[in-house]
């Protein structure tokens, strides 16, 4: 009988990278002073003894890190782990528990690389393990609950938080500290219940399958840096980042991605020599920048990032600097992705 029922499961692989999910604090009542990535992927699951009821789960530590660490090296590995699990047929779908910081770089990156329509979510929580009403059991539950369910195919990587099922792309750690961190300028896709998932929308962007980038073929990925905007800046970080090798700069920039008249000269400089320039913002709710909205993007030949805030214009570009290295086609794909 228990084997019967195990054949029907979904077969669901968890690979821990660390982060607050793993964490670990003095007592119950440190929410936030504690330490990240100390637990591992066995106790994690043990923690969660309902994720039986859900899938056939197994784990697999990646790495133990907290995420506002990971490298872009951590990110390939990571991705080709991931790629060589989607290929597998007793895998139905794979969890990622992951850090907050960047959990939104990591889930971004996975929707544009992985050649596969199976379910890839990535979680995380906002305290740790060892907290009064800590978030990261009932995450995990929600994230298994989503990953081994065949209505979650071909959406794309999802991000599964505070009840809700995330787009990949478009979500962001919007609030520190609150265990609603996590939001979308453009809604959730839907909400996971008791282990069951109810959805409401589909991204309209490129992904997974309908995506002309594959991580089988990435071996390394480019440098991009941000540098960011604000009264009174000046041109130093940004010509400290390209002289220190950075291929593109995003610009994390005030409100419609503005550039002051301090720092301009600089970026047309840079660009003529080579540099990419992409412009972004860092307004709170989702920016939207337009070409030649602020700047004479044609006239500077720079890319504009749409709705992408800067880390995860910083994603885009590194993926999208693999294949081409022309302006055109980089704001081609800032527009399709
Ligand atoms: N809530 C968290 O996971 C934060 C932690 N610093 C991390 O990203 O690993």
């Amino acid at each position: 009988k228990e084997a019967e029922t195990q054949q029907k499961l979904a077969n669901v692989v968890i690979l821990a990278t660390g982060g607050t999910i793993a964490g670990a604090g003095a007592s119950a009542a440190n929410s936030a002073t504690y330490q990240a990535a100390k637990v591992g992927v066995d106790k994690l699951i043990a923690g969660v003894p309902e994720l039986a009821e859900l899938a056939n789960v197994r784990g697999e530590q990646v790495m133990q890190i907290a995420s506002e660490s990971i490298s872009n090296d951590d990110l390939l590995k990571l991705g080709k782990r991931v790629a060589e699990l989607a290929e597998s047929k007793d895998v139905d779908g794979i969890v990622i528990t992951h850090g907050t910081d960047t959990l939104e770089e990591t889930a971004y990156f996975l929707n544009l690389v992985e050649k596969t329509d199976k379910p890839i979510v990535v979680v995380g929580s906002m305290r740790p393990g060892t907290a009064m009403s800590a978030d990261g059991m009932l995450n995990l539950y929600n994230a298994v609950a989503v990953a081994s369910d065949k209505q979650s195919r071909g959406k794309g990587v999802l991000v599964t938080m505070n009840d809700e099922i995330q787009s990949g792309r478009d979500v962001s750690k919007s609030v520190n500290i609150k265990t609603e961190a996590f939001k979308s300028a453009w809604g959730p896709m839907g909400m996971v219940v008791e282990g069951k998932s109810y959805w409401f929308r589909l991204p309209a962007k490129r992904h997974t399958v309908n995506s002309e980038f594959d991580i089988k073929q990435i071996s390394s990925l480019p440098q991009v840096d941000i540098a960011y905007g604000y009264g009174n800046v000046t041109d130093t970080a940004y010509k400290a980042l390209a002289q220190n090798g950075a291929k593109a700069l995003i610009h994390a920039g005030t409100g419609n991605g503005s550039v002051s008249s301090r720092v301009v000269p600089a970026l047309q400089e840079l660009r003529k020599n080579g540099v990419q320039i992409i412009r972004s913002s860092h307004v709170n709710q989702g920016g939207f920048v337009l070409r030649n909205a602020e700047q004479p993007d044609d006239k500077n030949d720079w890319v504009v990032a749409h709705d992408l805030n800067p880390q995860k214009a910083r994603i885009l570009a590194m993926v999208a600097m693999t294949k081409t290295q022309d302006s055109k086609e980089l704001q081609r794909i800032f527009w399709e992705y």
